[in-house]
């Protein structure tokens, strides 16, 4: 079980930004995608998720083609993804933002809404509680009633993780979600995600934290230039020349510190 990108290629104009590149989110593990800036991280997450379409190459889950499945009905085939810049309607509060990752799996019908059937009062009540439970795991219960557009953006971020596990996913891809929490909160972050995964959900990260990724991850695909430099588990990334100087600016073998290129 996996969701699976192989052999992508794309190009913007002259730009290419992915050359032959492929990964696998494997059900149960996470996966991490790192690289510098403009290496091809979101293009090949936007590949994954529909947002882009490839120019060659494959993308399938669980054996499914995805090239002709549009964005949004790949949520319907249990990919939920979250963006490096959240989209939320700033008035809506917390609580209804979580909420809403439920609504799609247990939607009632206006009638039977209007008519408040105790079918629909039951699903409610799981939902309230589903909602509290996630809150209570980001540490968000006590901005419950807080509008969106007054958190900061590393809350926002937790609660688009949120909503995005509100629907369920077998896979979940996060891009760049760690940016502007602190420690604290990235450690929360990694605990929910290998809980996830211990779950059997597919986790895909995109991050620039590199810590935070040799910590969180079972695999870490490295880009350079939208071509794969490197992937490995962590350890192996973590001891690899070029990913040092990319990230730690200083080489395997020497022992002084030098400003990366
Ligand atoms: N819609 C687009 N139109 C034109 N060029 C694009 C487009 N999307 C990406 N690119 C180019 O493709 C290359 C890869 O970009 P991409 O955003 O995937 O990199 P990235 O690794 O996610 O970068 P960052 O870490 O800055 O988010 C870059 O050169 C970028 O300018």
């Amino acid at each position: 079980m996996s969701l699976v990108a192989r052999d992508v290629s794309i190009r913007f104009g002259g730009v290419a930004a992915l050359s032959g590149v492929g990964v696998e989110v494997s059900a149960g593990a996470v996966q991490g995608v790192i690289g510098p800036n403009g290496s091809g991280k979101s293009t090949l997450f936007n590949c994954l998720t529909g947002f882009a379409r490839p120019d060659s190459g494959h993308v399938s889950v669980d054996g499914t083609d995805l090239s002709r499945v549009p964005a949004h009905r790949r949520i319907g085939l249990g990919i939920a993804r979250t963006f490096q810049t959240p989209r939320f309607d700033p008035r809506v509060t917390v609580w209804q933002a979580v909420a809403c990752g439920f609504s799609p799996v247990a939607s009632a019908g206006l009638l039977s809404s209007a008519l408040w059937l105790p079918w629909v009062r039951a699903r409610e009540r799981r939902v309230g509680e589903g909602v509290a439970r996630l809150l209570d795991r980001f540490g968000l219960a006590e901005e419950r009633h807080t509008q969106i557009g007054e958190l900061s953006l590393g809350h926002v971020r937790l609660v688009e993780v949120a909503r995005a596990m509100a629907m369920s996913p077998r896979y979940l891809l996060l891009d760049e979600p760690a940016a502007g929490l602190g420690e604290g909160e990235q450690r929360l972050l990694a605990d929910e995600l290998r809980r996830l995964a211990s779950e059997g959900v597919g986790v895909l990260i995109v991050e620039h934290n590199f810590d935070l990724v040799l910590d969180l991850c079972d695999r870490i695909l490295v880009l350079s230039g939208g071509r794969v430099l490197l992937d490995d588990h962590p350890g192996t990334v973590a001891a690899d020349e070029r990913v040092r100087r990319i990230y730690l600016g200083y080489a395997a073998d020497e022992d002084e510190e030098v400003p990366a290129s």
